[in-house]
């Protein structure tokens, strides 16, 4: 069953009382699995269903990554792999890959390089722009299952010589993980992905667990939509709860088709399209902000979902009234935060409204948070910047002084 869920519609409570009840009519909480994206949203998840039934009777509640990793650790051959498998961080990977550009820089200079990059594109081969797209290509085509061959004839295929290049850099980024006995995410699942392609492996998997709750539907990428076709496909009992309109993790990889696709992907054990229901009340916002928010989906189009249901899950009902949105524009990116910091101090000191019940939301945070952050300590106003929305090097712990 597809569960939309709007945000503050009551998703989170409404999964942990789905457990609950299943446990209350006798489920072994072992055979329950509840997969989410972040850490952050495992660890509520175990707290509050801990909360609800007692930490012995709640069920495991953990990441996709994590999952995978279980999973392919305990698929690896000891003879082998003595040592437990090492995940590469986001910055270390960054550091693998631009080492390896900046190699095949250096030999494309002295003539013997293997990788060929199109003439266009050698002179930015050691730019942290570059690398970063790099990454992306290589995060993408694991999620997407194909290795180097694969992406090398598809790049013949649709005549992109970039992306035969990347193929060959695939190869080698590989070649050098393994060597050094370590995987990166996107590598992880894919992992995963392969070894529940196994017969033995597969029917492991589909035995392992009753039901399966996944929340944050919406981000999952092909990759992941796999592996929980493995897990609870064919018409076992899968309870996934999202919402198309906050998929925001296409640049990772996320595939908001998946939640569109999902009743057909993940059909009722009569072949029949998985059952879909909405959550139609918003618990947590006013009735002028639902207003805001409504003008604003209203414009996006939702093809492949009834249009019923569509409707019930972006005219959500209120609880209560008020709320209030006003939009501004400046001149410059500097006039903004300056107006930014003015608006949330004059509400702390005019309307006494405590800082922890302020909010500063920006579009990228790697490129956003410092220059925000800046401004606003030095306009008085006290910040906390979630750990997870900081690039490692923008840390204060690590940055040059
Ligand atoms: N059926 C309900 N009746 C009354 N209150 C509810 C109900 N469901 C949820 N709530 C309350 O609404 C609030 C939001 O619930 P919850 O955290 O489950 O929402 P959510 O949809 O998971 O939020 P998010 O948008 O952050 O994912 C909580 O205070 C919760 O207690």
């Amino acid at each position: 069953m597809l569960v939309l869920a709007g945000p503050g519609t009551g998703k989170t409570t409404t999964l942990v009382e789905a457990v609950a009840r299943r446990v209350r009519e006798g489920a072994d909480p072992e055979r329950l699995l509840v997969l989410t994206f972040s850490r952050k949203a495992a660890v509520e998840l175990r707290d509050r269903m801990a909360a609800r039934l007692g930490g012995a009777s709640a069920p495991r509640a953990t990441t996709f990554h994590s999952y995978c990793y279980a999973l392919v650790r305990a698929h690896q051959d000891v003879d082998l792999f003595v040592d437990p498998l090492r995940l590469l961080s986001g910055p270390e990977q960054d550091v693998v890959v631009r080492e390896l550009l900046a190699g095949q820089a250096e030999l494309a200079r002295e003539g013997r390089a293997f990788v060929r990059w199109p003439d266009d594109l050698r002179a930015c081969l050691t730019t942290r722009g570059f690398a970063d797209e790099v990454r992306a290509v290589l995060a993408r085509s694991r999620e997407l299952g194909l290795g180097p061959r694969a992406l090398g004839e598809f790049a013949e295929r649709t005549g992109r010589p970039d992306w035969s290049a990347a193929a060959g850099f695939l190869a080698e980024y590989l070649d050098v993980l393994d060597a050094q006995g370590v995987l990166d995410y996107a590598e992880l699942v894919h992992r995963a992905v392969l070894l529940a392609g196994r017969p033995e492996v597969a029917a492991e998997l589909a035995g392992q667990y009753d039901a399966v709750f996944v929340d944050e539907y919406q981000d999952t990428d092909v990759a992941q939509g796999r592996l929980l076709g493995a897990l609870a496909g064919g018409g076992r009992t899968l309870l996934a709860f999202g919402d198309p309109d906050q998929s925001i993790y296409a640049f990772r990889g996320a595939d908001v088709g998946g939640i569109l696709r999902f009743r057909e992907d993940f059909p009722r054990a009569d072949g029949r399209p998985a059952d879909m229901e909405v959550l139609t009340v918003s618990r947590r916002s006013g009735a002028a902000l639902l207003a805001a928010t409504r003008r604003i989906t209203g414009r996006m189009p939702l093809t492949r979902l009834p249009a019923r249901a569509v409707r019930a899950h972006r005219e959500l009902a209120a609880v209560r009234d008020g709320g209030r949105v006003e939009a501004y524009t400046y001149p410059t990116a500097g006039a903004e935060l300056d107006n930014v910091a003015d608006i949330l101090r004059r509400a702390h000191l005019e309307d006494g409204v405590p800082w922890r019940e302020m909010a500063v939301l920006v579009r990228a945070g790697g490129r956003s948070i410092p220059g925000v952050r800046r401004a606003l300590t030095s306009a008085g106003v006290p910040v906390e910047v979630d750990g997870d929305d900081i690039p490692l090097r923008h840390e204060p712990a690590v940055a040059p002084c």
